[in-house]
């Protein structure tokens, strides 16, 4: 027969009562001790984790008015507070019984006891004590989130200006259930700052749902963004729930948004106007109560003017716009970076003590970033990889850095280039805009409005 896993300890100062209930109780449970006074428990709790304490209530001559059996419970309470109590009663006394509950027991049984009574009494107690058990475990799971929404900002590193207003920005509309709007260039942190968020809002506990508009197909989206009945198309074989039922109480994460095609926009804006949703195939409406959050690295707003974003749509969902500046205009958070990087992959990679030249991190500084923070921490990643000792030095920066240059410059698209060359200038004359202009045959004003193109 298979044994179920528990620890089960039977207190009696009946040797009878001790040996039925061990030769019994041994064919059902894998550890199965007894005692023959409660003065011996503190030892045994002490070695031990016991799942179940069978307890006599009376342990003296003469004595029948259950009070040691309260005593000991109370003892077990303090010293054992997970561990369940099952109390022995031979008097069938009601009054005592529900007393004893009161004082924390489990359960009773009245002895003589039918094997399967006092059988099924320990596994429900057992049960019980498992789901105690789950539920502390949650508790600490929300506790240690709870932490984790203080280390999310910790984890956001960024020291300049533009990043101490953002974080600032993130406490501030965190905890209110506006609609953001992020805003930034591939690699910038857009899903950091989502995520952060969500943290940092009440509904941190519930579930942070992230769906990349750019990457759904777009036969799949009414389906994927708000579910299917059963049957309600070829390879819909159950109900499935979409991801704003999913989200619900918690965050909508929609990322890329700009990416979704006009006919999409629409149908995503009836849904948030009404704020219910019907499933694919269904005929009933339902609410639900999501926080939105949107991103993209697209010029939602210029889309806008040219009719490739519906203005009613982007009302919606940028209640706070929050914008992230790309990494080459806060070069000052390159070090810091840098410096998380490697202690991050130092690690990872077994190389704890890692370090980086001065003349390594100034190269680093200088380079544009077109990736931002993701490109940068792919590359450091890659420099501890590949570095032979535990400093990495200029050289092994160069060449990846004339890799990178090589790689922007074999782009064929012209306003790219132009984007690349202007940047280029830039830095080559340390922000000296009418250098930069005369270097590249442009009037001040004709490098200004690039400028503004490009959003360098
Ligand atoms: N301020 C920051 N501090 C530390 N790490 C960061 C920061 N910003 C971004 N990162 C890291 O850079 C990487 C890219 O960030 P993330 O995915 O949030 O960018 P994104 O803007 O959402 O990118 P995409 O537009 O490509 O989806 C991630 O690994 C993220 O942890």
């Amino acid at each position: 027969m298979n044994k179920t896993h528990a620890h089960i300890l039977i207190v009696d100062d009946d040797p009878d009562v001790l040996t039925t209930a061990r030769l019994f109780l041994k064919h059902h449970y894998t550890t199965v001790d007894t005692l023959d006074h409660p003065r011996e428990l503190n030892g045994v709790l002490s070695k031990h984790d016991v799942d179940i304490i069978l307890l006599d209530m009376n342990f003296t001559k003469g004595d029948n008015d259950g009070r040691e059996g309260l005593y000991w419970l109370n003892h077990i309470r303090e010293i054992a507070e997970d561990t369940s109590v099952v109390l022995m009663t031979a008097y069938g006394d009601v009054e005592l019984a529900v007393n004893a509950i009161k004082k924390g027991a489990t359960d009773f049984v009245l002895k003589p006891w039918k094997n399967e009574k006092l059988l099924a009494t320990l596994n429900t107690a057992l049960q019980l004590r498992r789901s105690v058990k789950k539920v502390n475990k949650l508790e600490d799971t929300r506790k240690s989130m709870e932490l984790d929404r203080d280390l999310a900002l910790g984890e956001f590193i960024g020291e300049s200006p533009a990043m101490k207003e953002l974080m600032k920005s993130i406490q501030k509309v965190g905890n209110t259930d506006a609609n953001v709007l992020i805003l930034g260039e591939n690699g910038t942190g857009k899903t950091l700052v989502a995520r952060a968020l969500h943290r940092a809002s009440t509904r941190a506990f519930d579930s942070f749902i992230h769906v990349d508009l750019g990457a759904l197909n777009e036969n799949l989206f009414e389906s994927e963004l708000f579910g299917h009945k059963k049957g309600a198309f070829t390879d819909a074989h159950q109900d499935r729930a979409g991801r704003f039922e999913l989200a619900d109480t918690g965050t909508l994460f929609l990322d890329e948004i700009g990416n979704l095609p006009i006919h999409l926009q629409a149908k995503l804006l009836t849904v948030l106007q009404n704020r219910r949703l019907t499933r694919l195939g269904d005929t009933k409406e339902q609410s639900f109560d999501v926080r939105l959050v949107c991103a993209t690295n697209m010029p939602i707003h210029e889309m806008v003017h040219k009719g490739d974003f519906r203005q009613d749509l982007l009302y919606r969902i940028n209640t706070v716009e929050l914008i992230i500046p790309p990494l080459r205009e806060r070069v000052e958070d390159i070090p810091i970076l840098i410096h998380h990087f490697l202690t991050r992959f130092g690690k990872k990679y077994n190389k704890p003590e890692i370090t980086l030249s001065k003349e390594a991190e100034h190269q680093l500084m200088d380079y544009h970033w077109p990736g931002n923070i993701r490109e940068l921490e792919h590359a450091v990643e890659r420099m501890v990889i590949l570095s032979d000792s535990s400093h990495i030095t200029l050289e092994d920066v160069s060449f990846r850095q004339q890799h990178a240059e090589d790689e922007a410059l074999q782009t064929l698209n012209l306003d790219e280039m132009e984007r690349h060359l202007i940047d280029k200038a830039i830095r080559k004359h340390k922000g000296n805009i009418s250098k930069a202009a005369s270097d590249l045959g442009l009037t001040r004003a004709a490098l200004y409005r690039r400028i503004e193109k490009h959003g360098i």
